[in-house]
């Protein structure tokens, strides 16, 4: 019935659709259900339980800002952890940034990579970088087990915590992240919308306050397929000597100069980088410390 799809606890009483021309793939794997389709007018579009992950047609404005943000604030990223990330898109970002070394990635759910593969491959294309090394597993278990400072940047491409991704958004999580990036490294996640979540946007900056002794600093990008068509990014930094010079809100990493990659951004740039931290006065308000 009409009502079932105003039942999102993420966003009640508001639904988002989008034309099916074609259902290309139903599963369930051990975690979520999985549903690729084709849309009329956005492309392939990945769902998981019900919720729009992402569209071929609006993908890079998500997976751009939630890479480049954090890589274009710290000088020369080496070693980057993503946590979650199946489909790609988040590994083809980094891959531009020639000063990488090494990229590990921690998925929980393989069905996400497996369909990838099969039916976003401008996304996948980001597992055959040969600095990639995957795990397939629970990511805050991974992390409590990664050495001590590893990490210049940790980028959290999860899904909402609702499900597989609750535990990522607790303070637990944070600690055992904080404790894994070096001096002066940066945090990236995924940060909800602020006309939607600013209840969870507050704690999540009270729980990064307290555990990230560098910086804290909202973004956020437009996203249509997202439920109010905003999605947020934290910009959390640990505290490093002064010469790893962490400036999130003006980069100083210039990407574009850097591109010597086949494929163009088609988001990202230095003016969107600086404008993402712009934000409305509500949320200054709804949001201590912002
Ligand atoms: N690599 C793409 C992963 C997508 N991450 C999440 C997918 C679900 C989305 N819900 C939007 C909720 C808006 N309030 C957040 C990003």
């Amino acid at each position: 019935s009409k009502k079932v799809y105003f039942n999102n606890p993420m966003w009640p009483g508001e639904a988002h659709s989008l034309k099916v021309d074609k259902v290309l793939y139903k599963g369930k794997s051990d975690f979520q259900e999985v549903l690729v389709f084709e849309s009329s007018t956005y492309g392939k579009v990945l769902v998981l339980d019900g919720i729009v992950q992402l569209t071929e047609k609006d993908e890079c404005a998500y997976q751009e800002m939630i890479v480049h943000l954090p890589l274009c604030s710290i000088l020369s990223p080496k070693t980057v952890l993503v946590v979650g990330g199946g489909d790609g898109g988040v590994l083809r970002e980094i891959a531009r940034h020639t000063s990488v070394e090494q990229i590990d990635i921690c998925e929980i759910d393989k069905m996400v990579i497996d369909v990838s593969k099969r039916f976003f491959p401008q996304l996948a294309v980001g597992f055959e970088d040969p600095r990639v090394h995957l795990h397939i597993g629970d990511a805050a278990d991974f992390l409590r087990h990664a050495p001590k400072g590893k990490y210049d940047a940790i980028i959290v491409d999860s899904s909402d915590p609702v499900g597989p991704a609750q535990e990522l958004v607790e303070k637990p999580f944070f600690e055992t992240a904080a404790r894994a990036l070096r001096a002066g490294g940066v945090l990236c996640n995924m940060a909800e919308s602020m006309w939607l979540h600013t209840h969870l946007i507050q704690d999540m900056i009270s729980v990064c306050r307290e555990t990230f002794k560098g910086s804290v600093h909202y973004a956020w990008a437009s996203v249509p397929t997202y439920p109010s068509g905003v999605i947020g990014f934290l910009i959390c930094s640990t505290e490093g000597p002064p010469v790893d010079f962490v400036n999130p809100v003006n980069p100083i990493e210039k990407l574009e100069g850097a591109l010597k990659h086949k494929r163009e951004l088609r988001f990202y740039n230095s003016e969107m980088h600086s404008a993402a931290f712009a934000l409305p006065s509500f949320l200054k308000r709804e949001v201590s410390s912002l």
